[in-house]
């Protein structure tokens, strides 16, 4: 860095001092905290971002969300150049800048990692990121704060493309690096032109459902509701109803980390809506969730989460495979050897696992944190990730898809119109209908309707795939978080010391039980998860787990 380049950084840097007594971490998706602490934070990340661009040579993303959180809240996040979440190796240089103390510091930690990761600003084309943000109040203050960090690597470009999801921009960052346009109308016209295609290849005579044909969706009074109330003017074949579009309060009794956690409709759906097939999007419309109201029941839901979505997904997907390998035999080459895998996480519902093993499908588990996931699902020809709580997608490998146009090119010749062909062509659109960068609550809710038109399946119907065990999550404060550790994709503590085996003695108690710890990345809490044949013995365990982490690490612990 030249003397004229580091003085533009000082400055900048002196106008974003970091707030006092403040320690900022990364975390499971980029920062969060509340709004007023985080200007020096997102200028400091839009260095960062510039920084990775000129690293890679690609457009880099940033994103102003704090997701599910309350409104006061806001965060920031990076989207690498394939449009997934940054790179893991970058996240310790974000938690060090974010925490220098000063402008002095700040810039010995930026030349120092320039040097190590040999990133210049000569013979490089320049820098550039992608900015989005969601319906906050704070974020146009945080988008400013976003810019100065960016251009304070000089020649560094900001592009602000305005309110977005969060999946929106990453398709974004996605596109315009495979050379493809990258703005809102493209996104909308690759969703809808590729649900048209879906809708055009289900079988004669398919309908909407056993229930009513409209969808009703909770847009949690954030970006994806707006955003949905736009795009559904193009879909054809779909009758959805948008409710909380952003008139009341962001994430308050409403969004889909709301109703998963709480299993309750959420504000504004009510027993007239009994009956109906209803849908809910988290506050960045990355997260979805399926519900419906149960009759005379206090706003009680039969809740359809992530873990369904993706036995859904699976299902489809799996049964487009056998119909393309019907009479092939296995084939050494191409996509009749084509790889299938589902990547969950602990929480998912041990029903679900039970049911996608018994489909014959390769299942693994990562730890909690859609990048795990993400990243496992890569290695896959196609790989469905699914949290709990929602997020997920469909990954097609590169390769995967190569033979598969090539071979749906060559049906088209010699039997257009057979199963066959129309198989190739379904898998063709999911990949582009199903976002390839994160998982998208409205990419995602596409394809659920498409393919329960497909089955003709009602909510209730795919509900039955099997039933979930009851489950039971508990938050613990402890003193130090970090003092447990796991291991076995969070399934196993092997820290503190003599606690996992005091958690095995108590799901020895238990027909089927299961239960496990680990420290959130969002919170500071210790989380415990129970699951049992019972929501009694559900509710039983995760108490007595709860009890066992306050012993070890609890407040009463450390006197
Ligand atoms: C149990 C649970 O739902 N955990 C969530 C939550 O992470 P924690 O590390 O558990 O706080 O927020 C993450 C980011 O949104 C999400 O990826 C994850 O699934
Ligand atoms: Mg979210």
């Amino acid at each position: 860095m030249n003397e004229k380049q580091q003085s533009l950084l000082l400055e900048s840097a002196a106008r974003f001092p970091p707030p006092k007594g403040v320690k900022l971490s990364y975390g499971t998706a980029g920062f969060r905290a509340d709004a007023s602490l985080l200007e020096s934070t997102v200028f400091r990340v839009g260095i960062l971002a510039a920084l990775r661009s000129l690293k890679t040579g690609s457009l880099i993303g940033l994103m102003i969300t704090a997701s599910h959180n309350q409104v006061s809240d806001n965060g920031v996040k990076v989207a690498d150049p394939s449009g997934g979440m940054l790179t893991q190796d970058w996240e310790p240089f974000a938690d060090a800048i974010a925490n220098a103390p000063d402008p002095r510091s700040l810039l010995q930690l930026i030349t120092e990692f320039m040097k190590n990761e040999d990133i210049s600003f000569e013979g490089r084309q320049p820098a550039e990121v992608l900015l989005g943000r969601d319906t906050r109040p704070s974020g146009e203050a945080l988008l400013e704060a976003a810019k100065q960090g960016i251009t304070s690597i000089v020649g560094a470009i900001a592009t602000d493309m305005g309110v977005v999801t969060t999946p929106q921009l990453h398709w974004m960052v996605r596109a315009r690096n495979r050379g493809m346009e990258a703005s809102e109308s493209s996104y909308f016209h690759q969703l809808s032109s590729s649900f048209r295609c879906l809708m055009d290849l289900k079988p004669e005579g398919s309908r909407n459902h056993g229930d009513d044909d409209k969808l009703v969706v909770d847009g949690a009074d954030g970006v994806g509701g707006e955003k949905l109330q736009q795009f559904k003017k193009m879909l054809t074949g779909l009758c959805i109803e948008v409710r909380n579009q952003g008139d009341g309060m962001l994430n308050e009794g409403v969004g889909a980390d709301y109703v998963q956690k709480e299993k309750v409709a959420p504000r504004g759906f009510g027993p007239a809506d009994v009956g109906l097939r209803c849908a809910s999007l988290d506050g960045d419309a990355d997260r979805l969730v399926y519900f419906s109201v149960i009759l005379n029941k206090n706003n009680k839901i039969e809740l359809v989460d992530g873990d369904k979505i993706l036995s859904l997904f699976a299902f489809f997907i799996k049964e487009q495979l056998s119909i393309l390998n019907e009479g092939e035999g296995k084939k050494e080459n191409g996509f009749y050897q084509a790889h299938l895998g589902v990547v969950q996480t602990a929480y998912a519902n041990g029903a679900s696992t039970d049911y996608l093993k018994e489909m014959g499908l390769e299942v693994v588990l990562t730890p909690t944190g859609v990048k795990y996931l993400h990243e496992k699902a890569a290695e896959f020809d196609i790989g469905i990730y699914f949290e709990a709580n929602g997020h997920g997608t469909i990954l097609f490998s590169e390769a995967f898809l190569c033979g598969l146009e090539a071979t749906h090119k060559t049906l088209l010749s010699i039997s257009e119109g057979s199963a066959k062909q129309k198989a190739a062509s379904r898998l063709l659109a999911v990949s582009q209908l199903i976002n390839q960068a994160v998982g998208d609550a409205l990419s995602g809710l596409l394809l659920v309707e498409v393919i329960l038109q497909y089955m003709g399946w009602s909510i209730h119907r795919w509900n039955e795939l099997y039933h979930d065990l009851p489950s039971r999550q508990l938050k613990v404060k402890v003193v130090d978080r970090t003092a447990v550790v796991t291991a076995n994709a969070e399934t196993v503590a092997v820290q503190p010391i003599g606690i996992q085996e005091a958690i095995n003695a108590e799901i020895a108690k238990y027909p089927r039980g299961r239960c496990f710890i680990r420290p959130s990345g969002t919170e500071d809490v210790i989380r415990v998860y129970a699951e049992a044949t019972t929501q009694d013995a559900a509710d039983a365990l995760a108490a007595s787990v709860a009890k066992l982490v306050d012993q070890h690490l609890g407040f009463g612990s450390a006197a």
